[in-house]
């Protein structure tokens, strides 16, 4: 069957689609389990008029039994219907639970979402409304004309009173949602901004205390959790204002509906039996409105992470399977690449083009704040606001799946950070540990005899670790998992940024190793001490490539540029000194002229 507009619109609508079939069998059990919620009214109709009447106990027995099995069918089919949709939930989760760590996970990495956590909250509120109360409530809520329909049948004022009692509630909660909505949003983010806040300076616990910072950052935050505390209790106060009214009008329409009901007895326009049934009657039929006003708020929740969740995956659509590739070979070609940042006026890289062929060493040099770390994260395709062109192999980096090319790249990052889990375990990138390569790439990266001196060896909990790593060997582990797997193209921002002597050396023999592998690199570095090992270098300025190229000529170039400014320096100063002297003559003079 196509999908109705509406379900054909995005990825989610089309998941939602696929269970038609599902709300189909909750849509047919709630019938079930609506219509026959009138066997207790008709049951109580029965006794009350006819078998008291008739003083019959056969009648009695007979009802009694087809009432019991009414009520086996009913409950059946309320279970029936709570476990298609707990299944239902569960199918959606293993269907885009995946889909939305990864989208999630993009998001996070080009710095527009608010991560993993925000998405898995808003699949959870989905899946929640969809097989809790919330969705029962929309269920239910048709078949109240039946029983509205009946109270007619019983008598029109009953009727009526339950129509006005029903608008009274769909009032109250429209104003409901008009007026708590949006404090309760404000209470709510308000609240997490609140925590994140707290949460990145406490990142910092270590500077906080040691500098007595914590006195100011209390201060700072009690300044915020006051303005949460104040919104939060704006919004209680009137959400239970509401729910203090929407108490009294179920009460009084409880009590009127049965004060109505004796009244059309005395008047002789009702049996005693049909007073009791409809004031039964009256509770069912309001109670979907009743369910509808307090699910509401679930409802919205639900719809807004519905959006959220709906542009997120619509951003970061799903790798095209057909696009499966052959690994990389590593040459690496940029166009034109200028890679801004939010917030930032210029790009931080502005029009940068170079060509690094396969198995070459290109160190890249620059001053501080040149680019150099952004060149590398959009030479590897994890800059998110990229123009121009990254081409790996000659295709766009960004169209090769990450999660294929991965294993294809080594980066080591100007701040390395480890996961949890062995030292073996960081190494090997989280995934199944191949132990010789695990051994193979700290034995690259200089590592292998330090990771034995620990008692576990390879075993050692990062935790455990962590107090006996110095920033060096920190950066030495980082740099076993980029070469871990044998990655065709390594980029290394300032490998060496921590390292001894010791270190350097085995960075150089791991990266001569690299080069005869037939691997490509690019190492960032500030230290000249390096240079002996790179083909190629690039230098950065401001954004821009000052000069690209093979070492050597770069290099001499680089010479006769110094020496040229040198020489034109020392010109200039002769020049000066020349001017001086001639002025010194010209001030004699100009005395005795005057
Ligand atoms: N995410 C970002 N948002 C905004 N600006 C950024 C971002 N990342 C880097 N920058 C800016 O871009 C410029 C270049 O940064 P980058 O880290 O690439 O330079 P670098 O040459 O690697 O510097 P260093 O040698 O000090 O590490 C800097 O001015 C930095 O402030």
């Amino acid at each position: 069957m196509s999908q109705p507009g509406f379900f054909a619109r995005s990825e989610l609508t089309r998941v939602l689609w696929s269970f038609r079939r599902e709300f189909f069998m909750v849509g047919i059990f709630s019938m079930v389990a609506n219509v026959l919620m009138l066997s207790p009214t008709l049951y109580m109709l029965q006794v009350y008029d006819r078998v008291l009447m008739s003083r019959s106990e056969l009648t009695l027995l007979a009802m009694s039994l087809i009432t019991l099995f009414l009520f086996a069918v009913m409950a059946f089919s309320e279970w029936m219907r709570s476990r298609v949709l707990v299944r239902s939930g569960l199918r959606l989760d293993a269907l885009l639970g995946t889909r939305v760590f990864n989208a999630s996970f993009d998001s996070y990495l080009g710095q527009q979402g608010s991560g993993p956590a925000r998405a898995f909250g808003d699949l959870i509120q989905i899946r929640q409304f969809l097989t809790g109360q919330g969705i029962f409530a929309f269920f239910d809520a048709p078949w109240a004309p039946i029983y509205v329909a009946v109270l007619f049948f019983l008598h029109p004022l009953l009727g009526w009173m339950a129509i006005f009692f029903s608008l009274v509630q769909v009032a109250l909660a429209w104003f409901g949602h008009r007026h708590t909505v949006a404090p309760a949003e404000a209470a709510s983010r308000a609240a997490s901004d609140t925590g994140a806040y707290l949460q990145a300076k406490l990142r910092n616990a270590e500077v906080l205390e040691s500098m007595g910072m914590v006195h100011n950052l209390r201060a700072h935050w009690l300044r915020r959790h006051t303005g949460t505390l104040g919104l939060q209790s704006q919004s209680q106060s009137l959400a239970h204002r509401i729910t203090a009214w929407s108490k009294f009008i179920r009460y009084s329409q409880q009590s009127l509906a049965l004060g109505a009901g004796a009244l059309l007895v005395i008047e002789g326009q009702l049996s005693p039996g049909g007073m009791i049934a409809s004031n039964v009657l009256m509770s069912r039929a309001l109670a979907p409105i009743d369910m509808l006003v307090n699910t509401w708020r679930m409802f919205i929740n639900a719809r807004s992470a519905f959006g959220r969740l709906e542009a997120l995956l619509g951003q970061y659509p799903e790798d095209d399977p057909s696009l499966k590739r052959v690994a990389p070979t590593g040459g690496l070609v940029l166009r034109d690449v200028v890679a801004s940042a939010p917030g930032r006026a210029t790009p931080i890289l502005k029009g940068v083009s170079t060509a690094i062929a396969q198995a070459q060493v290109t160190v890249v040099l620059g001053p501080s704040g040149s680019g150099k770390s952004t060149l590398a994260r959009a030479m590897i395709g994890i800059w998110p606001g990229v123009a121009g062109e990254v081409l790996l192999d000659g295709l766009p980096i960004e169209s090769w799946d990450r999660a294929e090319l991965g294993p294809h790249l080594g980066y080591l990052p100007q701040d390395v950070e480890l996961f949890e889990g062995s030292i073996a375990e960081n190494i090997a990138r989280l995934g199944e540990v191949d132990s010789a390569q695990v051994i193979a790439a700290a034995k690259s990266a200089g590592l292998h005899e330090m990771i034995l001196r620990f008692p576990k060896g390879y075993d050692t909990p990062m935790g455990e670790a962590g107090g006996m790593l110095s920033g060096g060997q920190r950066q030495r582990i980082g740099l076993a998992r980029a070469l871990y797997g044998e990655p065709v193209l390594v980029v290394l921002d300032e490998p060496n940024a921590n390292l001894d002597d010791v270190g350097e050396q085995a960075l150089v023999r791991a990266v001569h190793q690299l080069k005869e592998a037939g691997r490509t690199v690019v190492l960032i570095t500030h230290r000249p001490g390096i240079l002996a090992v790179a083909d190629r270098l690039l230098i950065l300025q401001d954004g821009r490539v000052q000069a690209d190229g093979p070492r050597d000529e770069v290099l001499a170039a680089l010479r006769a540029q110094q020496q040229a400014q040198a020489q034109a320096q020392a010109q200039a100063q002769q020049h000066a000194a020349r001017e001086a002297q001639a002025g010194q003559g010209g001030g004699a003079v100009a005395p005795q002229a005057a």
